[in-house]
């Protein structure tokens, strides 16, 4: 392995883009990102601005491992995707579709602050009037509690559910979740996500026996390699997902589908859709439900084109030299 880059390493190629988003996704309606390239390539250093240091720490040891180490063989060279819906009104399901062209998954924000289970019924509800036959996942990303999540999944699986990803907070809940949709005749899949990256111990929900499946992200467990890891060890069915960033963290992400030895589950790997632009000629987006295992190489006129603003900038570099030093303690 490479040694650590150096600060100065880092900051030689830094640069700090800020892409307008198509659809508000996570409440962002522009995505700040910090790129840099290494001998093997792009690497992408995205955690969101509320992130702490010591969580931001693993997407700064994933950015290096994209741009310094590369990434391990791959098994397959295309990666079926799912469709992200954020939580948008009904009527626009029909125009967030259509971005991503003919898809067989489709994964659907649902219990969005502020809004009401009616909301999410009639978004999911237009997910699947518009595709009768695609698997249809939804993410709560723990806004419900436990009686919430099994009164909505009991409500929202009579369109035909493929799992819930993250419906409430805690491994216990998603224990208690899981065991009330038996008791209640309408089992539905879980997938743990917040519980498996922003954890301390990515593996305890697998131990907990709290989930039929894991979601994981490059970015947030600290690389390809480390995911890899972490699938293997928790022996469960997992999906990669994307951390909504630039075609560069993508690669990273079809880099940990590729290699995956058992990939059973569409990847939410296709959220470039989601953005009005990217930073790459050869953006990575979805073709007749899957994206191609390449390269994504950076462009310099497009970097240009969405830098950030100045202060935005250094907010940016001065994150990247806390960060980098606590890698480096
Ligand atoms: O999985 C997908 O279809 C898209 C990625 C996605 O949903 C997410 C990306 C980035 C941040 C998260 O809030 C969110 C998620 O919870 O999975
Ligand atoms: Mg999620």
């Amino acid at each position: 392995m490479p040694p650590f880059p150096t600060l100065d390493e880092l900051l030689a190629t830094a640069k700090v883009v800020s892409l307008p988003m198509r659809v508000k996704f996570r409440g962002i309606t522009e995505r700040e990102t910090l790129l840099f390239r290494g001998p093997a390539g792009w690497g992408e250093f995205c955690p969101f601005p509320e992130y702490g240091d010591a969580e931001a720490a693993r997407w700064l040891a994933a950015a290096v491992e994209a741009a310094w180490q590369g990434f391990p063989p791959p098994l397959r060279d295309t990666i079926p995707v799912n469709a992200t819906v954020p939580a948008v009104p009904a009527a626009r399901v029909p125009e967030v579709l259509e971005r991503f062209g003919r898809v067989d998954a489709v994964k659907v924000k649902v219990a969005e602050r502020g809004q009401e289970l009616a909301d999410d019924v009639a978004r999911v509800t237009a997910v699947r009037d518009a595709l009768p036959d695609a698997a249809i996942r939804v993410d709560a990303n723990a806004g419900w509690d436990v009686p919430q999540a099994v009164e909505a999944l009991g409500r929202l699986s009579a369109v035909g559910l493929e799992y819930a990803e993250q419906p409430v907070p805690q491994i216990e809940g998603l224990a208690e979740v899981r065991r009330r949709l038996v008791q209640q005749g309408t089992p539905v899949l879980i997938a743990a996500d917040e519980s498996v990256r922003k954890e301390d111990d990515p593996l305890k929900v697998a131990r907990a026996g709290a989930a039929d499946l894991i979601v994981v992200k490059v970015a947030p467990l600290g690389g390809v390699r480390r995911a890899l890891d972490i699938v293997a060890q928790a022996g469960l069915p997992a999906v990669v997902s994307s951390a909504l960033d630039t075609s560069v963290g993508i690669r990273a992400g079809l880099a940990l589908a590729a290699a995956l030895p058992e990939l059973p589950y569409a990847c939410g790997l296709g959220t470039v859709r989601l953005f009005a632009s990217d930073i790459t000629q050869d953006p990575l987006v979805p073709d007749d439900g899957a994206i191609r295992v390449r390269e994504a190489v950076a462009d310099e006129g497009l970097l240009e084109r969405y830098a950030a603003p100045a202060e935005r900038r250094e907010w940016w570099l001065d994150r990247l030299r806390r960060v980098h030093a606590l890698l480096e303690a």
